[in-house]
């Protein structure tokens, strides 16, 4: 049976929109995340549903950057390196995003952009595996992955002398065999929205003594990922999505702690060097987690980042009450384009079931990219994923109920 439905048609007994919209209210009045909302630079009258390409602005990360920059590189120039942590903070940073990503400290280190870390990712995880067993020549990758993890994985494999082998995320644990070196599969479908089995697949890549690699950029500070929980051995992901880091925010690469001495990184760097001071011509691997950098840290955009997670120091804010309300959210989208939209207009290809669901709500419709660009031009920011996907991204800290019984209304308008 399918786990995607088909929402549309005011089938009987379904609710009308006074009711939707007294719903809408009630679920706002009972949410424990709304006052959040508020720290979000945000539009009253525009429905930003693109938090999953880029999240909002925090009011408070102007601020911060303004004294990194007058003060930390403009009077304190050189010494910042030092006074104002900024040589650590790749490792200091990453243990704050580990933490939401279930991860303990010393295993995640931040900079780059994720396709970088994906390289790292893969050609580390390949050269382990074939460093115990070299008949492990081959490197299977989501088949609907985003595709610049598919672009790498091809280059990754092709450097290591890996056949790559496409395969549906659903089908990868019945796919690792004796062959198998890395898998690499994104946790959230960038365009479905749905959820892959991270602890299935990961337990059946260790079978094999593969390792595996997640892609998180769509589900990190959207749902509990629970990476040492799992034991997974490498994971990627952005920051300017639900982490708010802001446009080109550094991505982050977390290698599971006993990973770290055997891994032999493709792009030693002299910042992963043991001693990068010491200007040696020959490489030593730094300690641990300090391995996986490669060059000089983007300052400014790593302490932009910084500050926007302190947005989830409140501790009212917890990625299972996160979760809750994503599922909330884009359950009760789904309810409200089933009501508003016409029956048969639109499909959704986002699972029902909420163990296969990530933070966003993707429908199929004749003619999306024009659809998508009259909900933009009447204020309902989602995006436009080909061939025929209208995204609609659920931001769990500041979009509200009401925010999503006013993007169906909409969508019915522009569709119905
Ligand atoms: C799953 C996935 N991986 C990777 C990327 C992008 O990587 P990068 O940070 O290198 O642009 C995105 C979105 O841009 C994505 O959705
Ligand atoms: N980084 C970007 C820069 C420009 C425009 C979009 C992006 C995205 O992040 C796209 C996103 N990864 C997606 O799931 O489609």
């Amino acid at each position: 049976m399918s786990d995607v439905t088909a929402p549309g048609g005011t089938a009987s007994g379904s609710p009308d929109s006074a009711e939707l919209v007294m719903r809408a209210e009630k679920l706002d009045g009972e949410d424990e995340l709304a006052a959040v909302r508020a720290r979000f630079a945000l539009d009253d009258d525009v429905v930003y549903l693109d938090g999953n390409s880029l999240g909002a602005l925090p009011h408070h990360v102007p601020t911060r950057i303004a004294d990194v920059i007058e003060r930390e590189w403009g009077r304190l120039r050189i010494r910042s390196w030092e006074e104002s942590g900024w040589w650590s903070a790749p490792e200091r940073i990453g243990d704050r995003v580990g933490a939401l990503v279930g991860a303990s400290p010393g295993q995640v280190v931040v900079g780059d952009s994720t396709s970088v870390n994906v390289f790292k990712a893969l050609v580390g995880a390949v050269r382990m595996a074939q460093a115990e067993d070299p008949r492990r020549i081959e490197v299977l990758v989501d088949a609907a992955t985003f595709p610049t993890d598919g672009y790498l994985a091809e280059s990754a494999a092709r450097m290591t002398g890996c056949a790559l082998h496409p395969v549906a995320a659903a089908d990868m644990p019945a796919e690792i065999d004796h062959r198998t070196a890395a898998v690499l599969v994104n946790h959230v479908d960038y365009r479905t929205g749905r959820l892959n089995d991270l602890a299935v697949t990961t337990r059946a890549a260790h079978h094999w003594g593969a390792h595996a690699v997640w892609d998180l950029c769509h589900s990190a500070g959207a749902l509990p990922v629970e990476l040492d929980r799992h034991r997974v051995d490498f994971a990627v992901g952005c920051t300017y999505k639900y982490l708010n880091g802001g446009p080109g925010a550094p991505a982050y690469l977390y290698i599971r702690s006993d990973l770290q001495e055997r891994f032999d990184s493709p792009l030693p760097g002299w910042n992963s060097h043991a001693e990068p001071f010491a200007m040696e011509p020959a490489y030593r691997p730094g300690e641990g987690i300090t391995k996986a950098r490669v060059g000089t840290p983007e300052i400014l955009s790593l302490l932009a980042l910084e500050a926007a997670l302190e947005v989830w120091d409140d501790p009212a804010v917890t990625i299972e009450r996160v979760r809750a309300k994503s599922l909330a959210l884009t359950d009760f989208f789904l309810e409200c384009v089933g009501a508003l939209v016409p029956e048969g207009v639109v499909e959704s290809a986002t699972p029902l079931d909420h163990g296969r669901r990530g933070s966003q709500v993707s429908l199929r419709c004749a003619g999306a990219a024009g659809v998508m660009e009259e909900l933009i031009a009447r204020g309902v920011v989602g995006d436009f994923r080909e061939p025929d996907v209208l995204r609609f991204g659920f931001t769990p800290l500041y979009t509200r109920f009401s925010d999503a019984l006013r993007a169906a209304r909409v969508l019915a308008e522009v569709i119905g």
